[in-house]
């Protein structure tokens, strides 16, 4: 697996999160390494979804921070922290039905600089720049996932695990450094996840960046990721690499409900 120290590294620091007054984060303390796919596991519930959201800032922190490599992000809202590189991708497909892939992968173009609105309405040069840059970046980025021939077909007229990787697509047209992937495998069928995990470690070899991957499948977790992350109940659990995380007695009771000898 590529590692690159190009890509920043993530670190949470004492975090908390509440809602109202149940506590879905519980003084998280995690660091995951630059330039690898982390897998991010444990049971419905453990708050997993709520740290991707606390790392990208949709979700606000009652207690700790958040770095960026050395950079403390705990302040900047959703918008800066994605033109600072920090992009995620949800866990239920929200893309434009009616409209093309082309047009669906160029909305995550809006993550990167864009001329002021008045050199938009004049039209002048450094718009058509742009638009160039972010037409050159979707193209790449659809070619990457092997997309390109369905670059005009409209999205409600493709297959789910195309759709899928439409939004993934999304997610990477602006070559995030920090990219949050919300299981992005979920409603794929045993083909359709094998062709993801493919897709994502292609990107990663392609694209220097620091992954987090949301993911209940145990084999994708071990065939995706280098590094691993458990939670349960909104607390640290343990981290390590896949093999150590997954033969870990208390990540076994709290994931299988059991302890179970370790297949790693
Ligand atoms: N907006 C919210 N308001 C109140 N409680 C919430 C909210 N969002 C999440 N929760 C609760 O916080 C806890 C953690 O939720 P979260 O979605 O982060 O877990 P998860 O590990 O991603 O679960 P799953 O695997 O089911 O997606 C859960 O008990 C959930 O019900």
């Amino acid at each position: 697996m590529n590692t690159t120290t190009d890509a920043p590294h993530v670190r949470t620091e004492g975090l908390t999160v509440r809602y109202g007054a149940f506590q879905a984060l519980r003084d998280v303390t995690v660091s995951l390494p630059a330039g690898g796919i982390s897998g991010l596991i444990g049971p419905n519930g453990a708050g997993k979804t709520t740290l991707l959201n606390a790392i990208s800032g949709f979700t606000p922190i009652a207690e700790g921070s958040v770095h960026i490599g050395h950079r403390n992000i705990t302040a900047l809202g959703t918008r800066r922290r994605a033109l600072a590189g920090v992009v995620r991708g949800f866990q239920t497909v929200r893309l434009m039905e009616r409209e093309s892939v082309l047009t669906n992968v160029l909305v995550g173009t809006e993550r990167l600089p864009q001329p002021n609105a008045l050199a938009q309405f004049l039209a002048l040069p450094s718009q058509w720049r742009a638009r160039n840059r972010d037409l050159a970046a979707a193209t790449e980025v659809l070619d990457l996932l092997g997309l390109a021939r369905q670059a005009h077909r409209r999205v409600d007229e493709l297959p789910f695990a195309s759709r899928r990787l439409v939004e993934v697509a999304r997610v990477l047209v602006s070559a995030p450094s920090v990219i949050l992937l919300d299981e992005p495998a979920a409603g794929l069928d045993q083909e359709g996840r094998q062709e993801l995990a493919a897709v994502l470690t292609r990107v990663h070899e392609n694209h220097p960046s620091t992954m987090v991957v949301v993911e209940h499948d145990v084999d994708l977790v071990k065939s995706l990721c280098s590094y691993v992350i458990a939670l349960d109940s909104g607390a640290f659990l343990r981290d390590g690499t896949p093999a150590e995380v997954f033969g870990d007695r208390q990540v076994q009771l709290a994931y299988f409900g059991r302890a179970a000898s370790a297949d790693a």
